[in-house]
């Protein structure tokens, strides 16, 4: 990937100390959206990364995984599925719990949302303790999807997310990464 793009990238994200509470360094990937360049170049890169990897949807996270994974899914002519908070989707849904780096939650998806067959990319703006896309992974799976990959613009590595999901199987790509979390 190029690394001009990659700089840009990375410096456009703010962190904000102590938000959404006392002694977590948010990082602010809303920052990255308002600079055109900064949102062009992370979906551009993303599409080199993933054009030929015979996928057949995207799945996004709520909301923050919405913002890269619909765009994505668009440029590389896929289906995008939202995985979604409770009681958001109005067809039959699975539900699953996880944890998050402050707080519980559940995470649901259309059962009719995925086939067998279906061969799918995981999109999130951030992966920290990997149990966001852990809970989505499961969900996927259980409907009989195959997933390998999940692509995020931000990686909090102190947090432990990518090797989380490396032993669910999976390949990692993120565009920047943030120490000292
Ligand atoms: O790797 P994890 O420890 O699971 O954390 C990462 C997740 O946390 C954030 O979402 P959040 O649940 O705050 O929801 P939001 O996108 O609706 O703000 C972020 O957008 C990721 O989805
Ligand atoms: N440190 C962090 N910054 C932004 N979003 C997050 N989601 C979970 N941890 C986060």
């Amino acid at each position: 990937m190029n690394q001009a793009s990659l700089t840009l990238i990375k410096d456009s994200i703010k962190t904000i100390p102590n938000y959404p509470k006392e002694g977590i360094m948010f990082r602010d990937v809303t920052s990255l959206m308002e600079n055109g360049e900064a949102f062009r170049l992370s979906i551009e890169l993303l599409v080199e990364q993933f054009k030929d990897g015979g996928f057949t949807k995207i799945v996004g996270t709520e909301a923050r995984g919405f913002l890269f994974g619909a765009p994505l899914a668009v440029a590389l002519g896929l289906g995008f599925v939202p995985v979604r908070k409770p009681g958001k989707l109005p067809r039959p849904t699975n539900a699953q719990s996880y944890e998050l780096e402050y707080g519980m939650d559940t995470l649901e998806i259309h059962q009719d949302a995925i086939v067998a067959g279906d061969k799918v990319l995981v999109v999130d703006d951030l992966l920290a303790t990997g149990g966001t896309i852990d809970a989505t992974v499961k969900l996927i799976r259980d409907l009989g999807g195959e997933v390998t990959d999940a692509a995020f613009v931000i990686n909090l590595p102190d947090l432990g997310g990518e090797q989380r999901l490396k032993d669910l199987g999976l390949n990692v790509l993120s565009l920047c990464e943030f120490e000292g979390d």
